[in-house]
């Protein structure tokens, strides 16, 4: 399973499994991501604004120093939000610090702007210490600098993370290139039902975020998860997991610990039963307005998610 791939609509593969990097604590990320690679990871995820992409970088060029071929690797980052009126800019600056001369897929990290010439590279505030973003800023136009990236073939795709619904409609009837992915938060307390169908709908791929529940991996604990897992003999990290590529998406689980980096990867299928019993644990979870949603940072941006309007 951890070697299953996936179609993009660009015709690319992209894994079905990868490792994920924020919150990397500084100094463990190099590792990990070498770790990760020399064990079978093919999928990197990494960002500007994590702050650690030199660190990815080191760990990308360990496991070239390996062997391991960089075609064989799969790359993704995003562009900071700070950066997304200078997304080429953005662009050459992960590039520098990855130690690549192209990604896989680059994506828009959030669909606003944090002001670009505010007191901070990455979370400028205001003197209230709110964070200074650009209201008027559309964020379509974002997207028109990303379809500019491609004929440079420093970028092999281009995508979008946290793109509600009502994002994707305004952002696609404008876009000449139709997102290869959209990142989002999923899991059972978050199954955003509705961006997913859309994402279905229109040939955007769906990579699941936060699959553990974050931080701490709440989720582990989830009661179908665990009986799930006692059924099938295996721990409910890889439930978590395997349920997303089970239903046709990537998944990206964040750890530094080289122990539970091994266990990630080891999937299994999930059948159309126990997909479903997750899936009506998710949908009761909706139905009474239960969810759970881990990473909303606090822009004072509405971007049209139903569980936060
Ligand atoms: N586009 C976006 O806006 C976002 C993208 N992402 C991407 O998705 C990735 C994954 O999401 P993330 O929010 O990090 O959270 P995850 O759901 O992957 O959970 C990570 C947490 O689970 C722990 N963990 C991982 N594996 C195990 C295991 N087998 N047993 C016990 N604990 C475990 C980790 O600790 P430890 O490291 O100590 O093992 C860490 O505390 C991110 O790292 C990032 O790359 C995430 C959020 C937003
Ligand atoms: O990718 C992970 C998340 O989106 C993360 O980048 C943001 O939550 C960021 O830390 C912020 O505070 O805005």
């Amino acid at each position: 399973m951890a070697d299953k791939t996936f179609k993009l609509n660009t015709g690319a593969d992209i894994p079905a499994f990868g490792l994920g990097t924020w919150q990397g604590e500084p100094g463990k990320v190099k590792t990990a991501v070498s770790h990760a690679l020399k064990s079978g990871y093919k999928l990197i995820d990494a960002a500007y604004c994590y702050g650690n992409e030199d660190e990815v970088g080191a760990g990308l060029a360990d496991a070239f120093a390996s062997g391991i071929k960089r075609e064989d690797v799969f790359v993704m980052t995003k562009v900071w939000a700070t950066y997304n009126t200078r997304i080429g800019l953005g662009l050459e600056k992960s590039l520098k610090a990855l130690g690549l001369d192209y990604v896989d897929l680059y994506l828009i990290h959030w669909p606003l702007l944090l002001n670009p010439d505010g007191n901070d590279d990455r979370f400028p505030k205001k003197e209230d210490g709110s964070r200074d973003v650009i209201h008027s800023f559309d964020h379509r136009e974002a997207w028109k600098e990303m379809e500019k990236l491609v004929e440079t073939g420093k970028v092999k795709a281009i995508g979008v993370c946290n793109y509600s619904k009502r994002y994707l409609e305004e952002l696609l009837p404008v876009a000449k290139i139709v997102p290869a992915i959209n990142q989002l938060e999923n899991h059972p307390w978050l199954p955003q039902t509705e961006i997913v169908d859309l994402c279905h709908e229109k040939g955007i791929h769906v990579v699941a975020y936060s699959p553990l529940g974050s931080t701490g991996s709440p989720l582990a604990s989830a009661e179908p998860v665990v009986k799930l897992a006692e059924k099938k003999g295996v721990s409910p990290y890889t439930i978590l997991l395997s349920h997303h590529v089970s239903r046709g998406h990537t998944v990206l689980a964040k750890s530094v610990n080289p122990d539970r980096i091994d266990a990630n990867k080891n999937l299994v299928a999930l059948e159309k039963d126990e997909l479903k019993l997750l899936d009506d644990y998710s949908a009761d979870i909706v139905a009474k307005k239960e969810w759970k949603r881990y990473v909303y940072p606090p822009f004072g941006v509405e971007f049209g998610f139903p569980d936060k309007s």
